[in-house]
């Protein structure tokens, strides 16, 4: 209720506020191309954004202490994960309808941090600080009540996404049933919800620890729905301190922690039933694939999965960097003697001698052994693992014909670079 109070009373100040003619969230009503072109023409004075960026949250905490405890202890991620934002809002304004699609829901996810619409209006407050600050003299009326727009737009579409989500929970909260350390660094959990946690197979979740409050981070959930309540994580551990580490070497059975909503488009259709499929999994890529591929072998038929058994077949090709590293052999041996018509192939980059090939980055073992494998271009294919090897193997894909809509992956992250066509006042 309080929740939905303060969103109308937003809605309401956005919609009579004076100065920044303030948009609705439907996209038809939002000239986000005009704002688009005053903002890019005043960028060079507020970016790289990590000056205003440190400086807006300065603003913010300094002004509404108490905002602090929304936030992780430690602000990196955070900082980033913004830049993102502004970079994924500026490039994409002139496509309003797309961006209120991705700001509805973020606002869905949001929901979980406790986050409530009067803060949007501390941020606002907070952005136009730190952008004259961090401009300077040269900065501009017309281009800060472009930001402010862009902002509202975004934020009503943020308040939109999580007033339709009201009538479910912000998280889910559920207990470690199982936590197998496969490798120094690695672990496969299990965690029991109580709750119905609503998901499909090649779906992926915001989690939490209890070690490090307010930090979320996203893993696939590496398990088809089923009638336990459970969902399997795989989590590889690459730094210290961070919510992959407390789950890895600080997680312990009984412990419990929270999930955010699932999200995610790499699922299976009822069309793939009858379709040949490919699917190529990297290191803890492999997490989203094993629960497409547990739906597709039927083991829970009829239980929101796909209703009947699979006409088609499967290949898939799991990569590794070593034999150590493939963690979930017996899983996949398993999946593999339920169906005769799933084939693997195993690619580990000890294998593989490149010739005449750059850094790690140019190049991929697993997207050249898919190349290899002959033509797909009537495949379906979903790719997981590391950014750049979901990049050379859908690169690969396409250039052997595989029609771009017939490749499904989650969303790759956008390096922190500006566009091409930034340009300073
Ligand atoms: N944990 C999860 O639930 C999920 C994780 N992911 C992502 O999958 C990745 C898995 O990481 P790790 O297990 O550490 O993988 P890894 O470093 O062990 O590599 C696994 C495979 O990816 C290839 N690869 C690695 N780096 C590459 C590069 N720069 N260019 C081309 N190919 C490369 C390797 O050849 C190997 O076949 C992470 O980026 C993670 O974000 C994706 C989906 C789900």
């Amino acid at each position: 209720m309080l929740a939905r109070h303060d969103a109308m009373r937003l809605r309401r100040r956005i919609l009579s506020q004076g100065g920044a003619t303030a948009p609705d969230s439907t996209p038809a009503s939002y000239d986000g191309a005009a704002d688009q072109q005053l903002i890019t023409q005043y960028l060079g004075l507020v970016t790289p954004f990590g000056d205003l960026i440190a400086r807006l949250y300065d603003e913010m905490f300094a002004r509404w202490p108490y905002l602090r405890s929304l936030f992780p202890e430690g602000m990196d991620f955070q900082r980033a994960h913004l830049a993102r934002a502004f970079w994924y809002l500026i490039e994409n304004l002139h496509r309003p309808a797309e961006v209120a699609a991705y700001f509805r829901q973020l606002g869905h996810d949001h929901r979980k941090l406790g986050v409530r619409p009067v803060h949007y209006e501390a941020f606002e407050a907070a952005l136009c600080a730190a952008l004259r600050s961090t401009a300077g003299p040269r900065w501009a009326e017309a281009a800060e009540q472009a930001w402010v727009r862009m902002l509202r737009f975004a934020v009503a579409s943020m308040v939109d996404g999580a007033d339709a989500a009201l009538a479910e929970p912000p998280c889910w909260q559920g207990t470690v049933t199982a936590h197998q350390r496969r490798s120094p660094d690695l672990a496969v959990l299990r965690i029991r919800l109580p709750e119905p946690y609503p998901y499909r197979a090649g779906q992926f979740a915001a989690v939490e620890s209890p070690l490090i409050p307010q930090a979320w981070r996203h893993y696939s959930l590496a398990s088809a729905p089923g009638p336990g309540g459970e969902v399997e994580l795989h989590v590889r551990c690459t730094g210290p301190g961070g919510v992959s580490e407390a789950l890895v070497s600080g997680t312990r059975v009984g412990d419990i922690l929270r999930l955010g909503p699932a999200h995610g488009t790499m699922t299976l259709r009822e069309e793939d039933r009858s379709r040949d499929l490919l699917m190529v999994a990297g290191g803890t890529g492999w997490a989203p694939i094993k629960a497409l591929l547990e739906e597709w072998v039927g083991r829970r038929r009829g239980t929101g999965g796909l209703p009947q058994r699979p006409a088609g077949r499967v290949d898939l090709f799991v990569g590794a960097r070593s034999r150590a590293e493939l963690y979930d052999v017996a899983a996949l041996t398993r999946l593999a003697a339920r169906h005769d018509r799933l084939r693997v192939v195993q690619v580990l980059d000890v294998d593989v001698v490149p010739e005449n090939v750059g850094p790690p980055a140019a190049y991929s073992p697993l997207a050249e052994a898919v190349a290899r494998h002959g033509q797909r271009s009537h495949h379906c294919a979903f790719v997981s693992g590391p950014p750049a090897m979901v990049g050379a193997t859908v690169a690969r894909l396409t250039a052997a014909g595989m029609p771009a809509d017939h490749i499904r992956h989650d969303p790759v992250p956008a390096p922190l670079i500006p566009p091409a066509d930034g340009r300073a006042a």
